[in-house]
């Protein structure tokens, strides 16, 4: 995209987020494990941009908030390699951070949620709109927004809360369920934004275009023509510090049930009523239905080991995972969906 065309889409984008723009509230973004790696690589890139781009209201600040022993500095360092800052941006990027904070604290006790209110009514006034990113495993939901709830939200009229949550919700269904209902106990729908970033992905959203505006596609997509579709997801890394929260978890809870169905469901679906969100997802939902049970001749599990002539450790080697761990790091599965177009 030409400089000048992106000009032109910035300007749209800001004028539709006019209304929001010109408030006259400030805004405070609180993330929640802002030590780790998702903040690093993408929470603090995405509010660099949307500053940087200036897609935010101008009274926009931005507060770190972890259990580990941080500076500013630190989460500049960590998300450094991530920003893709210019040179010519220095000024900018510099402005950026003076708008950051970082508050150090625990994510069970009251207390320390009561000292990040007080730090956000002391340095940007009690009538700030607040939006909390939980970038932290999804043990820590329930804790984090009980507490946010109890003692951190806005609660003068005209001010708006938001909590955003990152994906696994939950481990299996019952967990799912326990987590749904603990949140919307605390918050409305309206506030509360479930996040599966690979649906922002270009790549993906053009999947829905290559199949349904296009004409030679469209009538191909079938069991005629196509044999099997095959999604991978390859990394070139390791867990790297992630133990934590990858370990509890594994691959498939974190990339597979995820990330990959959606795109599973946006491979396979029917053409959705509309484009609106509930009948797209009423369509993904069809699919799943149509999905045979998993059955374990269908999975392959298992854990990457140390690479000795390239210097890479294995994955049980990282000091954040727990000795012995059986967790898997790679999985494949068939999946079958059992209707007219595909079976
Ligand atoms: N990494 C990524 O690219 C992406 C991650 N996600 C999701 O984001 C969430 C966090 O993932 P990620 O950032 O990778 O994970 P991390 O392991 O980096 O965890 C984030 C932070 O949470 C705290 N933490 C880690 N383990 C525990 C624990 N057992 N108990 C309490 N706090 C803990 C740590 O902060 P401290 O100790 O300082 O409090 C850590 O820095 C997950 O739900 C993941 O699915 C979603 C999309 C992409
Ligand atoms: O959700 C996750 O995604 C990242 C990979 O995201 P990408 O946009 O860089 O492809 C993965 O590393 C992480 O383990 C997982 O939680």
């Amino acid at each position: 995209m030409s400089d000048a065309s992106l000009e032109q889409s910035l300007k749209l984008l800001r004028e539709e987020a006019g209304m929001v723009c010109h408030s006259a509230s400030s805004h405070v973004i609180i993330v929640f494990g802002a030590s780790g790696d998702l903040a690093k690589k993408k929470i603090y890139p995405t509010l660099w941009w949307l500053f940087r781009d200036k897609l935010l209201p101008s009274n926009t600040h931005f507060i770190g908030y972890s259990r580990s022993n941080l500076t500013v500095d630190n989460l500049r360092s960590n998300a450094m390699p991530y920003l893709n800052a210019k040179d010519s941006e220095s000024t900018q990027l510099d402005e950026f951070f003076k708008r950051n904070s970082y508050v150090q604290g625990s994510y069970d006790k009251p207390e320390d949620f009561i000292r990040l209110n007080k730090f956000i009514v002391d340095n940007f006034s009690a009538c700030s709109n607040r939006l909390f990113y939980l970038a932290t495993p999804p043990s820590q939901f329930i804790s984090v927004a009980t507490n946010l709830k109890a003692h951190c939200t806005a609660e003068s009229d005209g001010l708006w809360n938001r909590l955003i949550v990152e994906k696994p919700f939950g481990k299996d269904l019952d967990s799912s369920e326990v987590l749904a209902k603990h949140l919307s106990s605390l918050f409305s729908e309206d506030q509360i934004y479930r996040i599966d970033h690979y649906l922002g992905k270009e790549m993906v959203q053009n999947v829905v275009v290559l199949r349904f505006a296009n004409r030679v596609f469209s009538p191909l997509w079938n069991r005629d023509n196509i044999a099997n579709v095959v999604v991978t997801f390859k990394e070139n890394f390791g867990t790297e510090g992630r133990g934590g929260y990858f370990d509890e978890f594994g691959i498939i809870r974190d990339v597979m049930q995820n990330h990959l169905l959606q795109i599973l469901c946006l491979i396979a679906m029917e053409r959705p009523i509309s484009m609106e969100a509930n009948d797209i997802r009423d369509e993904k939902v069809k699919v799943l239905r149509c999905m045979r049970p998993l059955s374990l001749d269908d999975v392959v599990v298992g854990q990457y080991v140390a690479d000795p002539e390239n210097g890479k450790p294995g994955y049980l080697d990282d000091p954040t995972v727990p000795a012995g761990s059986i967790t898997p790091t790679y999985a494949v599965a068939a999946l079958y969906v059992d209707n007219e177009r595909w079976q």
